[in-house]
């Protein structure tokens, strides 16, 4: 029996108690692509605390920790601030809040791109910290010697394409990519770095659709799009910009929801309550006898 505010620890570090569902795995993600063909789109979501985890599994293949929580949660102008620490704790929580959805944690601008060794050592800090199963880097060509180095040594690793936000000081901002035929090229044969060199997924964000949909076509692992293609072999947003958090967001993003006028109304009733005293009621007061 559980209640709505109880966590499922049960496949913490600190709690390794086999968990009731089974969690999915790398290799059964990896396997969704066959003969170049996914039947039904993977899905992914950001989450960052425990509580947005365990609204979100049940209905996500991935979980992704994603270094957009410098923006997201932290205020930060760029993922360029975010570091090892932070992502560690958000993908413990994580980890607390999913026992279906295989997490993966995003390695932050400076942990990994120096050699394979070093991107070792800060992935696997990552994973020991966390529990979650693999980490996801940016870059092509450039990383896939390292993407190989973690691969072979028990890391999973997912891939990341096109507008690399890690990137912005070198991109000069978060314009799509792909639209020279020279951008075009170095984004399909960035993939195909990648998928030779072991990755068992292959992020594709802000890129132009034909040729999102020719490097999913050129990869045998599975594409997860982000303002990429539906032909992709999946998706991905970040859970608050789809939610409706914020005002300004990337053309990508379809906004599903409205959360931030629900939590301005639901803040603005209570402040009311508050300042003409009907909050507190008798129910949430305590008396003596
Ligand atoms: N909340 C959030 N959502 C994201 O998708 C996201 C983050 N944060 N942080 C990390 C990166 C940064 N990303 C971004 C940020 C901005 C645009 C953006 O504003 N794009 C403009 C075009 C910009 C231009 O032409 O220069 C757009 O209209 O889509 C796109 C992706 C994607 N990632
Ligand atoms: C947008 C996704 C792919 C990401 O990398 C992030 O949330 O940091
Ligand atoms: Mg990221």
């Amino acid at each position: 029996m559980s209640t709505t505010f109880q966590l499922d620890t049960s496949t913490s570090r600190a709690n390794p108690t086999p968990a009731p569902m089974k969690r999915l795995t790398v290799p059964r993600i990896r396997a969704r692509k066959k003969d170049g063909e996914t039947e039904t789109p993977l899905v992914m979501l950001t989450a960052y605390t425990a509580r947005q985890a365990q609204l979100l599994d049940s209905h996500c293949d991935l979980l992704l920790v994603g270094d957009s929580l410098g923006q997201v949660i932290y205020g930060l102008p760029s993922t360029i601030p975010v570091t090892l620490r932070m992502m560690a704790d958000h993908a413990a929580a994580v980890v607390r809040g999913s026992y279906h959805a295989v997490v993966v944690v995003d390695m932050p601008f400076g942990s990994y791109e120096e050699s394979p060794q070093k991107a070792f050592e800060s992935a696997s800090f990552l994973l020991k910290e966390s529990g979650a199963a693999a980490v996801k880097l940016e870059g092509g060509e450039a990383m896939a010697e390292t993407v190989a180095f973690l691969s072979q040594r028990g890391i999973p690793v997912m891939g990341h394409v096109g507008l690399t936000p890690q990137a912005v000081n070198v991109l000069g901002g978060y314009a799509a990519r792909g639209r020279s035929d020279a951008e075009a090229d170095k984004i399909v044969g960035d993939a195909k770095a990648l998928d030779e060199a072991g990755a068992f997924s292959i992020v594709i964000e802000g890129v132009v659709e034909p040729i999102a949909i020719a490097a999913t076509q050129a990869v045998a692992a599975p594409t997860i799009g982000i303002g990429a293609s539906a032909q992709c072999d999946g998706q991905v947003l970040v859970t608050e910009d789809m939610l409706g958090m914020f005002e300004r967001v990337p053309r990508f993003v379809k906004k599903y929801g409205n959360i931030a006028e629900t939590i301005e109304q639901t803040a603005q009733k209570y402040a009311q309550e508050v300042r003409e005293r009907s909050f507190p009621t008798e129910d949430q007061t305590y008396q003596p006898k």
